[in-house]
């Protein structure tokens, strides 16, 4: 078993760059080490991961960096590439088609691209959805436009119905832009391809307006999604400022990660309160949520609350139920806690006026803005490297201002959440209220 400190030990001269775990620090304060003979970059959360599953050194996955290759595996004169959306909406979709569409062509001349419609569902082919011709023109003014054009799905499909389908239409590369389920989707398919032997490209450009995939750092979209969340809880504390006993509850995206809750209540100061699933919290007791917020509404008129959908599931009745795709829905945590807020100055016959906004699906309905446009169109550029040089079964991601190669293995598995110990989480009870929901 390696430690990461034996690594820092080689990092620092004990190999040498010829040696195929010859590891030399790039930039020692940012902790990435590059494997010279492989182009490969390395990080120290990385390497605690592969340390702690037992993984012996030289079998050490690690990550490719992103850009073109010399040689490239396709011949642009004959491929064909698919491009299908799946899951829940983001900032962005149209943004990565269009880039894919214009890289593809542009770069490499490939003329042949096409979309399939409504996610996985579009690539079965009793479904009766058609394809839709992917050309620089048709592509052109799509990001200027929320959600995607080729529609999105949830819910389960048949990798060999897809793979069925790949080759009926002559697919060389399919490029996925997807969430944790479209790329486990994608890993299936991909097992299907290499099962029949066939040489059909597998490319993901992860999705997730929960910002809560692995290993890629900050998702497209999310920075677009949690400057209009900010907006709403900015209209928040307008409304309850101007009420008797004003009690905003703002509810956001974010099943299993706060971070859209906590990026839009750092993004000004408009929140008092900020729930994440992260961290616990509880109504009762003179730290819990009720006290607290009596007495918030006592010194200042008014509260806002930002509830990440996530949070709080522990205080109401779990459901089983499951979305097409098998992700639990989750219980009504807004609704519990408005009833339980109204109750409660009632019963001390303290005045409330509750305001309550749900911006959910407004928020990552938006087209992407400036920043994000740019990163989605770097995404895709990257994917397209990557798959014109034959790589399978990843996605593409960038970590610390690099974009890499990261298989999909590594996307799937653990996550991604904001840590209570954390900087973001700290800096957001400094702007807020009391560390109640640490109790
Ligand atoms: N565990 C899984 N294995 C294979 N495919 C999956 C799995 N989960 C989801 N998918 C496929 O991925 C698609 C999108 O998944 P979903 O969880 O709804 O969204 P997201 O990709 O955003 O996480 C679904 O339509 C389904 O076909
Ligand atoms: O109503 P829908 O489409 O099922 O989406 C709701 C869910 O989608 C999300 O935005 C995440 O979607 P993905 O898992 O597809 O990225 C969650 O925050 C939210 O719970």
């Amino acid at each position: 078993m390696v430690s990461l400190s034996d690594l820092q030990v080689r990092s620092l001269g004990a190999c040498t760059v010829d040696s195929p775990l010859a590891l030399y620090v790039e930039g020692r304060t940012t902790n990435e080490y590059y494997v010279g003979e492989t182009d490969r970059i390395l990080y120290d959360d990385t390497l605690e991961l592969i340390a702690s599953r037992g993984v012996p050194l030289a079998e050490l996955p690690t990550f490719e960096s992103g850009g073109p290759r010399q040689k490239i595996f396709f011949d642009p004169a004959t491929t064909k590439v698919g491009v299908v959306t799946c899951g829940g909406l983001c900032p962005g979709l149209n943004d990565v088609i269009r880039a894919i569409v214009l890289e593809l062509n542009t770069h490499y001349g490939v003329r042949d691209v096409v979309g399939f419609q409504h996610g996985y569902a579009g690539l079965i082919e009793s479904n009766g959805h058609d394809v839709v011709e992917l050309t620089p023109d048709f592509v052109s003014r799509i990001s200027e436009r929320g959600g995607t054009i080729l529609g999105s799905s949830r819910g389960a499909q048949d990798p060999s119905a897809i793979v069925d389908r790949l080759v009926e239409l002559d697919i060389d590369i399919l490029m996925v832009i997807g969430g944790d389920g479209s790329m486990r989707g994608a890993h299936n398919i991909g097992a299907e391809i290499a099962a029949r032997g066939l040489s059909i490209g597998v490319v993901g450009v992860p999705k997730t307006i929960d910002n809560d995939i692995p290993h890629i750092g900050q998702s497209f979209g999310f920075s677009t999604a949690f400057a209009k969340a900010a907006e709403s809880i900015k209209a928040a504390r307008v409304e309850v400022e101007a009420a008797v006993g004003g009690v905003g509850i703002v509810k956001v995206m974010g099943r299993h990660a706060g971070f859209i809750a906590c990026y839009a209540a750092l993004a000004n100061h408009d929140a008092d309160f900020v729930l994440i699933p992260e961290v616990g919290f509880s109504l009762d007791g003179d730290n819990g949520l009720l006290a607290l917020l009596e007495r918030r509404v006592a010194e200042r008129g008014s509260a806002v609350i930002v509830l990440a959908e996530g949070a709080g599931q522990d205080l109401i009745p779990a459901s089983d139920r499951r979305d097409a795709s098998g992700n639990a829905v989750l219980g009504d945590i807004a609704g519990f806690l408005r009833e339980q807020i109204s109750k409660d100055f009632a019963n001390r016959n303290q005045p409330l006026t509750m305001r309550y906004f749900n911006p959910g699906y407004a928020i990552r309905s938006v087209p992407a803005d400036a920043s994000d446009s740019v990163y989605c169109a770097r995404l895709a550029q990257t994917a397209v490297h990557a798959a014109m040089a034959g790589r399978t079964d990843m996605v593409v991601g960038r970590r610390r201002h690099r974009f890499v190669h990261v298989p999909i293995p590594f996307v799937t598995s653990g996550s991604h959440s904001v840590s209570p110990d954390g900087d973001l989480w700290l800096s957001v009870l400094e702007s807020t209220a009391q560390p109640f929901s640490m109790c």
